[in-house]
């Protein structure tokens, strides 16, 4: 079985007969998840920061360079297999952390539906802290699957000990720091709805079921919602520097990584004091607008990052990007807003379908252009387009 296999699958079955009712092409499933979504929904899940122009260099950044084909070299078997952090993945193609990505399902259960689209698929889930099923609950659902934790790190540490010891014992495989979210960014689009407050509610079941968070409450989450949801709003975010890194470091034996990496610098600083990953991101342009196409970054950031995995992600829509990050020096490249898509329109099978169209172009191309495995994309792969 190779992942190119959904082609023929589809082409004997025809489309409606593999995955009703969803569409091939990403313009398709973006508009129809727009039809699908609640409008305050959809502003959050699509929109960006400012006037949404780093989102879009994000996606445009891939246009600037080509591949390059490359003949007689027999790519009939591919192995898109990686190794990081100890472990082996069946494909370099992992799920982005979403959070409040439970509103993305029509029972308000897309954690859980996302989870499962990880066990069916083997590719990794990066769940959310902010989630609207427990990380125990959503940790269940994974099956064969390894699954990460991202953590956004409260201002109370005991609560981000605690987070970072349930994950462990509910069996994730790592711990993604996020680094530049400790406060949301500009979003014209969610100010306009002003759906912030009604998001809230959707989001905080990591910190309900928390015995540090509970403890820290004058009365229980289920008798007086309102103080929670103040209380969740004041330790949120903690705008750490990089003398907290060994205190992160020092609480897990898991692989850290930390996510939001642009600066060659900071990836540099991060190996230093120990991380085990880099992931360079700059959040699909939803935190600061005016920046540089996180893709513009990768090549800067893996050589700085030396022998360290570099995960990727910002403006992944298809396989050809999946094969020009991992070109560019990505280990492992992310898929963020297309995955929420296919969960508005058809659940854990439209999570499926968005990722195994994904792969399966990913592995066609490949074979088409002479590649058998990930680590023979090197930037002699590329040019940039003139
Ligand atoms: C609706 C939404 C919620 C997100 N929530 C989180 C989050 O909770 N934690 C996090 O680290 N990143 C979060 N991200 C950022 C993604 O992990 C990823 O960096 C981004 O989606 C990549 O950009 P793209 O979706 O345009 O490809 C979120 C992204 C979206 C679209
Ligand atoms: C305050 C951040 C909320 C979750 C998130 O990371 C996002 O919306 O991008």
């Amino acid at each position: 079985m190779s992942y190119g296999d959904y082609q023929l699958e589809i082409y004997l079955n025809g489309l409606s007969g593999v995955v009703p009712d969803l569409p091939m092409e990403f313009q398709e499933l973006e508009r129809r998840a727009e039809q699908a979504l609640p409008p305050s929904v959809w502003s959050y899940v699509r929109g960006g920061a400012g006037s949404e122009r780093t989102q879009r260099a994000n996606v445009e950044a891939f246009d600037g360079w080509g591949l390059l084909p490359r003949m007689f070299r027999g790519a009939t078997d591919r192995d898109l297999s990686v190794e990081m952090f100890g472990m082996r993945f069946p494909s370099p193609v992992f799920m982005a952390p979403i959070g409040v990505l439970g509103i993305c399902a029509q029972d308000d259960r897309g954690d859980l539906a996302t989870a499962r689209a990880a066990a069916r698929t083997g590719v990794p889930m990066v769940a959310s802290t902010l989630s609207n099923d427990p990380l125990e609950d959503v940790a269940g659902e994974f099956g064969e699957t390894p699954g990460f934790f991202q953590l956004y790190t409260p201002t109370d540490r005991d609560l981000a000990e605690s987070l970072v010891h349930r994950a462990e014992k509910a069996g994730y495989r790592g711990i993604v720091v996020t680094l530049d979210t400790w406060i949301p960014g500009w979003r014209p689009r969610d100010l306009a709805t002003s759906n912030f407050p009604q998001l809230r509610g959707h989001c905080l079941s990591n910190y309900t079921s928390d015995p540090v968070f509970r403890a820290s409450l004058e009365k229980s989450p289920e008798e007086d919602l309102n103080s929670a949801v103040l209380n969740w709003v004041r330790i949120f975010g903690n705008s750490l520097t990089w003398d907290d890194l060994p205190w992160l470091r020092s609480l897990t034996d898991l692989p850290l990584i930390v996510k939001g990496i642009c600066h060659p610098d900071d990836a540099r600083q991060a190996k230093d004091l120990g991380v085990d990953g880099i992931y360079c991101s700059n959040h699909g342009g939803r935190q600061a607008d005016g920046g540089l196409p996180a893709l513009d970054m990768l090549p800067e950031v893996v050589e700085a990052a030396g022998d360290l995995p570099v995960l990727f992600d910002s403006g992944v829509r298809s396989g050809s990007d999946v094969v020009k990050a991992l070109a560019l020096g990505a280990s492992a490249v992310g898929i963020g807003r297309p995955y929420s898509y296919g969960l508005a329109l058809g659940g854990t099978d439209g999570v499926v379908h968005v990722l195994r169209s994904i792969l399966a172009e990913t592995d066609l191309l490949m074979a088409v252009d002479g590649y058998s495995t990930p680590a023979e994309l090197t930037r002699d792969a590329l040019r940039p387009v003139r």
